[in-house]
Parts: C-alpha cells; structure tokens; sequence
C-alpha cells in the first residue's frame, strides 16, 4: 500500500504557560487533512532558522497556511508598523511568504486560511488593512471574544463567488454560509490573485492565482472547522487531497525529469 501524501501544516508560534516555546497548529487543521483531505499532516515549525523551503517543498506533497492570531508584519507590504498591526509571529512570516511563493512556481497545491490567505495575497505582493471594522460600510468580522468554540466558529455571513471561478464549481453553489474571526483583510490584491468571493460587505473571503500550474486557493473564514460535516469545508479539504495525490503521483517526477 503506498504512503498517503503528506500536508504540511503552518501553523504559529506560541508559548505553553507562558513559558515554554512552542509551535503548534490547531487539532481541528490536522484532523481536517486527515480524515477530509485523505493525507498525512505534518506540523511544521514555522522558523527559517530550523527549517529550510526546499526541504519543506521536498517533504511534503501540499501545504496548509492556517490560520492564527499574529498578523502578517507589515513591512512585508511596504507599510510600516502601527499599534493598530497587533502582534506578529516574524518567523512563520520568513517560512510561510517564500514558501507560498515557491509553491506557487512549482504548481505545488497550497490552501490558505485566514492568516494564511492574507499570506498568500501579501507573498503575492498585495497589502491588507490593520483593522477592516474601521472602514466605512464594512461589518465587524472578529469572533465573539467570550464566546463558546462553537459560538466563535458559528456561520455568521455569506460569501458570493462569481459564477464561473473555481469556487462555484467546487461548491456547486454561488452563494454560501460561513463563519468569520479576523479583523484584518485585503486592502490590494497581489499580482494574479484574483478575488473570487466576497462577504456582502465587500470583503474578499475567497481568492485564486490566476495560472498558477497547481492548486492554489485560500479563504478568510475558518473550513477547518467541522470540515468533514460542513458542505462547504468539505469539498474545499477534499481539493487539496486530490490535488496533493496528483502531485505525489504526477508532478514530482516531472520536476526530477527538469531538474535532472
Ligand atoms: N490575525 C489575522 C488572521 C486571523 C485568524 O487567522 N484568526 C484565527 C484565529 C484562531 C485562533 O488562533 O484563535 C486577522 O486578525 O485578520
């Protein structure tokens, strides 16, 4: 029996009791690409001085970008740092932009969640806004702060993708219901990211690159949640297990072949 593929999982950087360092990512991620997605996760220490992108590229067959709260640091879209940026995690940030970058060269399939798909669209060169409850018409998109799990995680708006992008066709429906914790979001959208859904506010929530060679989607709400039950999480964890198999199975030695 072959070896399922194996996902690489970006989470963050946290510090257990205060104390101890540690990286980790969300049981709900890795449950989400093992029992949805068909592959084997691999939490990946998000530090460039531990890790190196080829060995990563090597390693794994697809990469999950998760979500978390430190926010991508702004010097990496040419703005400098406010209060209103928060708190960051500088080393995901030197693993996880490259990465994105080299997965997307290669045709190496990428999913991005919330941080991960504001890290997708600034390792593209766009920029996010700090805060996007503060602009003008926009609705607060943060979870409830006391909230329980499932009141953090519950569907709280819809997305409309466009009729013909990949996001209908993967759905089979042009409008769905999601859920919502984040407070920044799109402000520019970088080179060949095309937003594809919006929240009714104008939010970009859903987003491809345009001829990327592999799979390379992302969205703001949170599909690892529930991800084998919800209609809309599912298909999109189902996505990146097929397209990880076909580059375990296809794309990989067509590399080897160029690179020989
Ligand atoms: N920090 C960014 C991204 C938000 C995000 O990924 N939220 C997930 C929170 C899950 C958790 O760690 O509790 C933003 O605020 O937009």
């Amino acid at each position: 029996m072959s070896a399922r593929p194996v996902i690489g999982i970006i989470g963050n950087s946290y510090l257990i009791n205060d104390e101890y360092p540690a990286h980790a990512a969300g049981l709900m991620n890795s449950a989400a690409v093992a029992e949805v997605s068909c592959c084997t996760p691999l939490i990946v220490p998000s530090d460039p001085s531990l890790v190196q992108i080829n060995d990563l590229l090597a390693t794994c067959d697809g990469f999950l970008f998760t979500g978390g709260r430190p926010n991508v640091h702004p010097e990496e879209y040419g703005e400098e740092e406010t209060e209103a940026h928060g708190t960051f995690d500088r080393g995901r940030d030197r693993v996880a932009l490259p990465l994105i970058r080299a997965c997307v060269d290669r045709g190496q399939p990428i999913l991005g969640v919330c941080r991960g798909f504001q890290e997708v669209n600034v390792a593209m060169g766009g920029s996010l806004y700090p805060e996007i409850r503060d602009l003008p018409g926009r609705m607060n998109h943060r979870m409830p702060p006391d909230g329980t799990l499932e009141e953090k995680f519950a569907l709280r708006h819809t997305v409309t993708f466009s009729a013909d992008g990949p996001f209908t066709a993967l759905m089979g429906a042009q409008e769905v219901m999601t859920n919502t914790l984040h407070g920044q979001g799109i402000k520019t959208a970088g080179s060949r990211v095309v937003i594809d859904g919006t929240a009714s506010d104008g939010t970009p929530e859903a987003i491809y690159i345009k001829d990327a060679p592999g799979f390379a989607l992302s969205v703001q709400w949170h599909p690892e949640y529930r991800a084998a039950d919800d209609p809309v999480s599912k298909p999109l964890f189902e996505a990146l297990g097929n397209a990880a198999r076909a580059w375990k199975t296809d794309a990989r030695p067509n590399l080897q072949l160029k690179s020989a």
